[in-house]
């Protein structure tokens, strides 16, 4: 951890604003990479390690006020935000164009790919908007245009997954509350307690896991379980173009969109011309250069928007705006994630007049080792009411953030790796893309 947890925590402070940069500047950006724990939750590429990752940014403000920000993880992206945290200091708040150029110039010579760089500019974003909105009084919907709807919907995101993770390395079995999910029944069984405990009224699963036919058949019990419910597969790439229209054409009048099926803008608009459902993406539209070539060839019809990675919530405002120009739907791609995210995903999915389709979230599968203050922010009947306090409105709790650090340093993990951990329990396994 960079600096003092404790330094300048004074979240709810509000103060006059002069305009003149006087108390608005950034003393100091605090990163902390912290872990929480994770189910065992399969993908095409693996299976979920008993903790994910998350960097905590604590921006503090010449005054004292904080602005809160969290970004994904691991070793790269840490050290890329510990050197955005230096070029900040000094800079006015409210500056968020000036701070993202910032950021951008000092990882450049080392970060080639705009995109790489773009995870840091968004969490500091973020946090620089949480501070403006501390600053204010106001809510950071407020500062992305108002609000359009006061609680934003979710899907309940769905996954095969085992019982527990099992032993390993003299460590002990770790069960959860969710039980085994690995067939139709499993699936079906899973998105029941989804909707009982959260609400939910639409469903995704993360496919890719098992042959085709196999997760078409969860598709049609989830179908035949909830009539008349959103219902989305995603399996992360893992078919053919071949397999991918196959699969279209079965599940027709049974899911809202096919997401990712197979790879590239190309790829995705082969399939398009013969899906008679939309294809959405988080995988092959994920940066500003992809826009053109993905309209141009119509290879998805549902963009799942990322503030982590499109330049934060201003930008992500943006990037509806452009969707909305070319007739592309919008919804929202999350990964293992804590209530900061969640807030801020709650904000800007407010902001946004044209969010056709339910949110994605991890949320549930992660929410137990929050480290904000609960209470502001929870999925209820399906939805996250948009916090009214000012900036995000949640507050950190110190006491969870030095636990979720702690575990961090203690873990000895510092990169997510689905597919190593999956191999050390299954030494068979490959991560083989398309696999079927
Ligand atoms: O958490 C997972 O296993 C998901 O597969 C995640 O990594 C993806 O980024 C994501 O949820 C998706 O929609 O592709
Ligand atoms: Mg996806």
């Amino acid at each position: 951890m960079t600096g003092s947890k404790s330094r300048g925590m004074n979240d709810d402070r509000s103060t006059n604003v002069t305009g003149t940069g006087v108390g608005t500047r950034i003393r100091e950006l605090v990163v902390t990479p912290i872990a929480f724990g994770d189910p065992p939750l399969l993908n095409a590429d693996g299976v979920h390690q008993p903790l994910a990752l998350r960097c905590i940014l604590q921006l503090v403000l010449e005054d004292g006020t904080v602005g809160l920000g969290e970004s994904p993880g691991g070793s790269v992206r840490l050290t890329r935000l510990q050197e955005a945290a230096k070029v900040v200091v000094g800079m006015d708040v409210f500056d968020t164009t000036a701070v993202a150029a910032a950021i951008d110039a000092v990882l450049s010579p080392t970060v080639p790919r705009s995109h790489d760089r773009g995870w840091a500019t968004s969490a500091i974003e973020v946090a620089c908007l949480d501070a403006q909105g501390k600053l204010l009084g106001r809510p950071v919907s407020d500062l992305l245009g108002g609000r359009v709807r006061d609680a934003v919907p979710f899907a309940a995101y769905l996954f095969y997954k085992w019982a527990e993770h099992p032993a390993l390395d003299g460590r002990e079995a770790i069960g959860d509350a969710w039980g085994e999910a690995l067939d139709p029944a499993g699936v079906v069984e899973q998105a029941r307690l989804m909707q009982q405990r959260y609400g939910f009224t639409s469903f995704k699963l993360k496919g890719g896991v098992f042959p085709p036919d196999e997760e078409i058949a969860a598709m049609n019990a989830l179908a035949e379980a909830f009539p008349g419910q959103a219902l989305r597969l995603d399996p992360n790439t893992a078919w053919t173009v071949e397999t991918s229209k196959q699969v279209a054409r079965e599940l027709d009048g049974v899911i809202e969109y096919l997401e990712d099926p197979t790879a590239t803008i190309p790829g995705m608009a082969e399939v398009a011309k013969d899906a008679p459902m939309p294809l959405a993406t988080n995988m092959c539209v994920i940066a500003w250069e992809h826009l053109r070539p993905a309209v141009e060839q119509n290879a998805i019809q549902v963009l799942l928007t990322d503030h982590h990675y499109w330049g934060g919530l201003r930008r992500t405002r943006e990037l509806a705006a452009v969707c909305e120009a070319f007739g592309i739907e919008l919804s929202m791609h999350s990964n293992s994630h804590l209530g900061i995210s969640l807030a801020a995903m709650a904000h800007v999915g407010a902001a946004i007049p044209h969010l056709a389709h339910s949110c994605d979230t991890h949320y549930p599968w992660n929410s137990a080792d929050d480290v904000i203050v609960p209470g502001v922010i929870e999925v209820r009947d399906g939805a996250v009411k948009v916090p009214t306090g000012p900036g995000l409105g949640v507050a950190l709790d110190p006491d969870a953030l030095d636990r979720a650090h702690r575990r961090y340093l203690d873990s000895g993990i510092r990169d997510r790796d689905d597919t190593g951990y999956m191999r050390r329990i299954r030494p068979e396994f490959e991560r083989r893309l398309p696999r079927w």
